[in-house]
């Protein structure tokens, strides 16, 4: 491990030239603003920076000279007093207009950290599109607006004349009729879309991009894994604006082969050569808060199993993984697992007669209003396909069920990432998977490729 100081290294900087296989980066000397200390690993890609008494360092210190007084003050309103560790150490990089890959855990806070940045850079004054998200779905499109527009939002429009962001939704499901129409009267200053929509929207030359600083990729190694996205991502990142003309930002809490993607971001000009990735925890890929557990059942006593885990822990809040409905299945015309589930819980008598469910064969209203419902507040039951383990932020869940067991080690870092989301608490949360004998293995495989522990429970 190699340690610079503050004088002889700020930060580090990717280069074209490089060999994916083998160690390719060479490490660059640039120029940064003082106070930032790193240190690396010559042999692999990681980058930690610190801020020097990062203990103390208050967001509104972080953000002072970038971000607007307005914008400061309604984060510490809504609790954003202290930064996390992500933010720490990418919103530097971020103010300095460069590049980013934000790869830091589940719950840890990348949302707010590239809001920051874009509420930065976009003027309110002037009409037209300067900031772009590109989500993966409906809901954590939803999500997103709503803590942009809630940071954006100037109280004092009215007496300064000064008016405030606008954020629009441009998300699957939507009206995009009413859409078209606001785009061409008076463009917003941010929009947050899934890919769909937006590409509707820019094929149509409805939307154009010219005028856009920022574009980020929320969960982008979901977006760059789906065969349904993935061509009309990479005609966002290059054909529909260029790399050259924008500031780039990635966010995950898993990024798999993060060192080929960080040298195809370079290679295909997704992002500048001199991009930065900001890798916090690479040792830990999940919160700590974490208590990992599993029961061996057969496959027809997990309906049983469930109900006996959920009347021993008392969750307050919960969410209950259950696997898609396979297309055979579909057309053999079963009821979904999800339903079934659903109804034997609210048979099963007790609290659990109040049961939610959201899955992607639900209609958008329906999707919204079993979010909302949630969010109401009071304890919850959530039965919820993959569709809810990717972005969805439920602070209030402590306990999560794998009733059928992740497909892979990212899908179980994503569901077990519903949970543990308070970045300053480390009240203990539950990950509790139900699995058949022959399942045991697989999940051991987690455990390595993840590095943690999973308990067995014994009924
Ligand atoms: N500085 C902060 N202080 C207190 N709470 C914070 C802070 N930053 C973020 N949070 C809260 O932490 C929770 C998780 O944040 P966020 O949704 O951005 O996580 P994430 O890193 O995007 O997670 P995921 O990878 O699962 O999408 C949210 O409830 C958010 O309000």
């Amino acid at each position: 491990m190699a340690h610079f100081s503050a004088t002889q290294l700020h930060t580090l900087s990717w280069t074209s030239s490089v060999n994916p296989n083998i160690a390719y980066r060479t490490p660059k000397l640039l120029l940064y603003p003082k106070p930032l200390r790193a240190s690396f690993s010559s042999s692999n890609v990681e980058t930690t920076t610190l801020m020097k008494d990062s203990s103390t360092t208050t967001l509104r210190e972080l953000c002072y000279g970038h971000v607007q007084e307005h914008v400061i003050l309604r984060a510490e309103e809504i609790g954003y007093v202290i930064p996390t560790k992500v933010q720490l150490q990418a919103l530097p990089f971020l103010f300095s207009g460069r590049d980013c890959v934000l790869h830091a855990q589940t719950g840890s806070g990348k949302t707010l950290a590239y809001l920051l940045q874009v509420l930065s850079v976009v003027d309110s004054q002037r009409s037209a599109v300067q900031a772009l998200i590109v989500v993966p779905t409906r809901e954590l499109g939803m999500q997103v607006t709503k803590v942009a527009r809630m940071l954006a939002v100037n109280p004092s429009e009215h007496e300064s004349g000064l008016k405030s962001c606008t954020v629009m939704a441009l998300l699957d499901g939507g009206m995009l009729k009413r859409h078209k129409s606001w785009l061409k009267a008076e463009p917003p200053t941010i929009v947050v879309a899934t890919i769909g929509s937006l590409c509707q929207m820019l094929e149509k030359h409805i939307l154009k991009l010219d005028t856009c600083q920022v574009l980020v990729v929320d969960e982008v190694d979901f977006m760059f894994n789906s065969s349904k996205e993935v061509s009309s991502l990479k005609r966002l990142l290059t054909s529909y604006s260029s790399s050259k003309n924008r500031q780039t930002i990635f966010a995950s809490a898993s990024i798999p082969q993060h060192r080929r993607f960080l040298y195809d971001c370079m290679q295909q000009k997704w992002t500048r050569a001199d991009v930065v990735h900001v890798h916090v925890n690479s040792v830990e890929p999940m919160p700590s808060c974490l208590h990992h557990r599993f029961v061996v059942c057969n496959r027809t006593e997990k309906n049983p199993m469930l109900l006996s885990l959920l009347q021993t822990d008392s969750p307050e809040s919960a969410i209950i993984f259950v696997s898609e409905q396979s297309e055979k299945s579909k057309k053999a015309g079963s009821a979904p697992p999800t339903t079934l589930l659903v109804d034997f819980l609210k048979s099963s008598c007790g609290r659990f007669s109040d049961v939610s469910l959201l899955e992607e064969d639900m209609n958008f209203n329906q999707r919204a209003a079993s979010l909302s419902e949630l969010r109401g507040g009071g304890g919850y039951l959530l039965v919820a396909t993959d569709i809810a383990a990717r972005g969805v932020d439920l602070p209030e869940t402590t306990h999560i069920y794998n009733f059928d067991i992740p497909k892979d080690a990212v899908n179980y870092l994503h569901r077990a990432g519903r949970t543990g989301r308070k970045p300053f608490s480390d009240k203990k949360c539950f990950v509790t998977s139900i699995i058949t004998v022959e399942e045991r293995f697989v999940l051991q495989r987690f455990e390595n490729e993840l590095m943690f522990c999973c308990e067995q429970l014994f009924f």
